[in-house]
């Protein structure tokens, strides 16, 4: 098989804090100061905070493997470990990563329809997501996936306060 998933667990710690790094800083190093974007990646990746991560029972990491070698990785949140105050039946897709020699493979599509399944599973009715205003990739590739956005929230990359738009599918 070319495309696998794997669900991530406490071992795999270090891998996840590198594609975390590698990813996060690809994405957005072009738009933000080093600066800024040293703050969030330290503040956001170092080992204690994806240690807390890692052991929430209401979080889940997955491995995207293309290959036999990871391509992205994919964090959901239920519950009190959804980043904004949400209902107990949304789930929250925090991060879609896909490495940028990956992209426009279908892995992308392949993470999000994961996290769909983990809602259904779990009886949820909505499944949401913060997406950076500017980030126009991600943005056309949700709303190609039925995304519609559905509020805004602010949030901070190092000491510059920046808009996200919350996203939202509701499942049937
Ligand atoms: C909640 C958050 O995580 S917000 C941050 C999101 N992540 C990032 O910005 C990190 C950098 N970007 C990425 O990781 C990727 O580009 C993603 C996740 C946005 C998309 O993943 P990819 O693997 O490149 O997309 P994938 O190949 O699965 O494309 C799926 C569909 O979306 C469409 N799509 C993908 N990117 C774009 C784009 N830039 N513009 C328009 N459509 C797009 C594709 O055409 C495809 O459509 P199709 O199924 O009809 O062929």
């Amino acid at each position: 098989m070319m495309i696998n998933i794997r669900q991530c667990t406490f071992e795999d710690l270090y891998k996840l804090q590198e594609i975390s790094y590698e990813t996060f800083n690809e994405t957005f190093k072009h738009q933000n100061s080093p600066e800024n974007m040293n703050a969030y990646l330290e503040k956001a990746f170092n080992v204690k905070q994806l240690e807390k991560e890692l052991s929430n029972v209401s979080s889940q990491f997955y491995f995207v493997y293309f290959h036999n070698e990871i391509a992205g990785y994919l964090k959901v949140n239920t519950n009190d470990a959804q980043s904004e105050e949400m209902d107990d039946d949304s789930l929250e897709i925090e991060r879609i990563y896909i490495k940028s020699t990956f992209q426009k493979r279908g892995l992308g599509k392949y993470l999000l329809d994961k996290a769909m399944e983990i809602a259904i599973e779990q009886n949820k009715r909505i499944v949401w997501l913060g997406v950076w205003e500017k980030n126009e990739k991600a943005i056309a590739f949700y709303q190609k996936m039925g995304f519609v956005q559905t509020g805004i929230h602010s949030f901070y990359m190092g000491d510059e306060e920046q808009t996200d738009f919350i996203m939202s599918k509701t499942l049937i």
